[in-house]
């Protein structure tokens, strides 16, 4: 007897719930506009399509209009992505930041298609400035840049394998900045999958500002059918 396949289940968590102390508006990041949606509503509109449930960790007493579910984060990005994995039971997660608002089809595709293989993979650029590891404000050494990247989100993984780290972080005490590095710490091989540069990150006002110019053209390209 044939046994049928159900294909694994994915979904989308998005940690939203951080204060945007560098980018400094006064409001959480994720909720502040740009060109007519907010980071949040980017977010949701890029990974809904692609996936089979979208869950987002807001800060504490905000809510969105929006079908999507929603929590409450914690104080830190690892507690909101901690709290994000005890509210699915999907196979494999994308985790994605709210604050990378242009995040396009061809990316998660890359992403969606290692993961099931792969278990643990992250977005990611290969450098292209020289690097050097600073001392006092000046030159220490230089970086071997073949060998360098810059890690983005979306990063996707088994969703077994991640809780299984976020765990034992929490009995450790360990932080990392995001969870490629717990999955790494924990004995993961993580893939690094080709990212995008216009993945980057909305972190300062001089990020907002390259944003809000950009955003017109993204807008323009994804109302434009192909
Ligand atoms: N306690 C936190 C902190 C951050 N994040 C989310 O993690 C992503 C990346 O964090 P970052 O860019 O550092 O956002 P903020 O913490 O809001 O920024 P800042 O550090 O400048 O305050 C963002 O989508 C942010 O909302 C979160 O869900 N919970
Ligand atoms: C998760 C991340 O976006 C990967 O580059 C990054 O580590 C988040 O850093 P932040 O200081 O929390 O913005």
């Amino acid at each position: 007897m044939d046994r049928e396949m159900t294909p694994p289940r994915f979904a989308a968590l998005i940690p939203a719930a951080g204060s945007g102390s560098r980018l400094g508006f006064g409001i959480p990041k994720a909720l502040v506009d740009l060109q007519g949606k907010t980071l949040l509503e980017r977010a949701i509109e890029n990974l809904a399509p692609l996936v089979d449930e979208v869950v987002v960790a807001l800060p504490e007493g905000q809510s969105i209009e929006s079908p999507v579910k929603q929590i409450v984060g914690g104080n830190t990005r690892q507690d909101s992505v901690f709290r994000l994995l005890q509210a699915t039971e999907a196979d494999f997660v994308l985790i994605h930041d709210a604050a990378r608002p242009f995040l396009g089809a061809k990316v998660l595709e890359r992403i969606k298609g290692r993961v099931i293989q792969s278990g643990a993979v992250t977005a990611a650029l290969p450098a292209t400035d020289t690097l050097v590891h600073s001392s006092g404000g000046f030159w220490g050494y230089l970086v071997d840049r073949s060998k360098t990247w810059a890690v983005q989100t979306p990063q996707a993984f088994r969703r077994t394998l991640i809780l299984d780290a976020h765990l034992k972080a929490l009995q450790e005490g360990f932080e990392a900045t995001d969870d490629a590095g717990l999955a790494n710490k924990y004995g993961s091989n993580v893939e690094l999958v080709l990212g995008d540069s216009r993945l980057f990150k909305v972190t300062t006002p001089a990020d907002f500002e390259l944003a809000t110019a950009f955003a017109q053209l993204w807008d323009q390209k994804r109302s434009t059918p192909s």
